[in-house]
């Protein structure tokens, strides 16, 4: 599990930290790790041009130590003093290593530029000149690495306000930040190499958590001996209409694929037609009115692709969230539940699994303000909705109360294409069938989707279909150790 936290969990470790160790030590071990990976990155150190922008705080310093290394194996290093004040001791070491201070026009020859502006110590959107610094390093050729996190970036949420770093490494010290597993901070941020400096013992639990391909291993229900369809999971899927069928198609191939034992069917004439034809290991229930009294025993239901927003959608939603087992409920469904709140009072478990915009219905807020802080939302859905939330979207975050927010780190941007959320629902419906509670069945889902979405595009555009078919060879990959990528 990758654990990340917010700035004020990381200084309160910092704090406990310090109080045991002579001063300057953290800030020399992160120096010292924040100039082994400017090295690597290029290759030979001597006489390359380093250009550090270093701003008042102790993340300017970091910059300097560092340059210092730099500088003392033959590096040419320049320093953009942008603050009101310098990390004195950083500066005087880095002037008795040769370093020195330069102007801003020294970032368009730069081999490699440090980003030392401000780390966890900033906030709100960058203040002149930082503002007109990182637009101009932006346009450099040469990559930059970021201190601790990319400045522009608000380190506790991913979220960013005006101009910021683009970076191509963020060195970040001690643990990672919540804002560089979010986007759009996450994209700014670039590889992310974590510096230990020692805080482990001294963190308290995590603000969110990223699962690895491990995790999921152990979390992955698996058939044995005595498993038979029945047990091994069964799914209901509700979906479909006469106008919408592909939907429908798209949820059940994705639950097949991810292990369900068994996958019902139950949608109106012309997707059941669809489902049929595409597959035939589906049991099917063609409904003559909106019931599901004759669809059959399920340990779970995916309620929602495609299924219309009519009286008819509006029964069949009533009756699926009647029943006593996990219900997954996205797309339609989610106008459905926004119109009529009520049907979410229910004793048994509800994940749902909205974009952006279905959340703003949900809740009632602003889309573009979702977008912008999509782990505050997500975590305010869940509270006030009582439901698991998977939030779909550049960044997929699941929250529950009282659990740290799951981020999946798996995805690709190929992913946002018609059909992908369908597939999805699918996926982590079979899972909930499956047994996983809703917390695990989403973030296992999202990564195991994310992955087969990365296998099928492998740097291409993919279909929705293709991304089921994937989804067998992410779970190899996480179960058999094979490549993650
Ligand atoms: N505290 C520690 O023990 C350690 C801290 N480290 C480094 O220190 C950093 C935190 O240092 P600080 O607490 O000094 O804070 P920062 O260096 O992150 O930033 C604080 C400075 O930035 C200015 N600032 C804040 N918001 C701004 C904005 N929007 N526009 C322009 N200027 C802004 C403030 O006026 C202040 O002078 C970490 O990110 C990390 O890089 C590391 O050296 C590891 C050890
Ligand atoms: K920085």
């Amino acid at each position: 599990m990758r654990t990340a936290y917010t700035a004020d969990q990381i200084r309160g470790a910092e704090h406990e930290l310090m109080a045991r160790l002579p001063e300057g030590t953290l800030m020399q071990r992160a120096a010292t790790g924040l100039a082994a990976v400017c090295a690597d990155l290029l290759g030979r150190v001597y006489g390359k041009r380093v250009v550090l922008l270093v701003g008042s705080g102790d993340n300017g310093g970091d910059a300097l130590y560092a340059g210092e290394r730099l500088a003392r194996r033959g590096a040419w290093v320049g320093a953009v003093l942008a603050g009101s004040k310098t990390h004195e001791a950083g500066l005087a070491a880095l002037m008795r290593a040769g370093g020195r201070v330069v102007e801003r026009d020294a970032l368009e020859r730069a081999d490699l530029i440090v980003d030392g502006l401000v780390g966890i110590g900033a906030s709100g959107a960058l203040r002149e000149p930082y503002r007109a610094l990182v637009e101009e390093a932006n346009a450099a050729r040469g990559p930059i690495v970021a201190v601790d996190v990319p400045s522009g970036v608000d380190a506790g949420s991913g979220r960013v306000e005006g101009p910021a770093v683009r970076a191509r490494v963020t060195v970040t010290m001690g643990a990672y930040k919540t804002g560089l597993l979010v986007d759009p901070g996450a994209e700014h941020a670039g590889t992310v190499e974590l510096v230990d400096i020692g805080l482990g013992a001294h963190l308290p639990d995590p603000d969110v958590a990223a699962l690895t391909g491990a995790d999921v291993d152990v979390l992955l229900p698996r058939p044995g001996n005595e498993s038979d369809k029945y047990r091994r999971g069964v799914l209901g899927v509700a979906a479909g209409s006469d106008t919408f069928t592909g939907a429908a198609v798209l949820a059940v191939g994705g639950a097949l694929r991810a292990g369900a034992g068994m996958v019902r069917y139950a949608g109106p004439g012309a997707p059941v037609a669809q489902v049929r034809a595409h597959w035939p290991e589906a049991v099917v229930t063609e409904l003559e009115r909106p019931s599901i009294d004759d669809v059959g025993r399920v340990q779970a239901w995916v309620l929602g692709p495609g299924l219309g927003t009519g009286d008819w959608a509006h029964e069949v939603a009533a009756q699926v969230l009647a029943s006593s087992v996990p219900v997954l409920i996205d797309a339609d469904a989610l106008t459905l539940v926004a119109r009529d709140r009520g049907l979410l009072r229910r004793p048994a478990p509800v994940l749902i699994t909205p974009h952006a915009g279905e959340l703003a219905r949900l809740i009632r807020a602003d889309r573009d303000d979702i977008e912008a802080a999509r782990l505050e939302h997500a975590r305010r859905a869940a509270a006030e909705l009582g439901v698991t939330v998977l939030l779909k979207g550049s960044t997929t975050v699941v929250a529950e109360e009282s659990r740290p927010v799951r981020v999946n780190v798996t995805g690709t941007s190929w992913l946002a294409t018609g059909g992908t959320g369908d597939v999805l629902a699918g996926v982590a419906g079979a899972l909930l069938a499956q047994g996983l509670s809703c917390y695990d069945a989403a973030s296992c889902g999202a990564f195991l989707h994310g992955l087969a979405g990365r296998r099928a595009a492998e740097g291409a555009p993919l279909t929705a279909a293709d991304v089921a078919t994937a989804v067998p060879a992410a779970i190899r990959a996480v179960t058999g150790g094979g490549r993650l990528s």
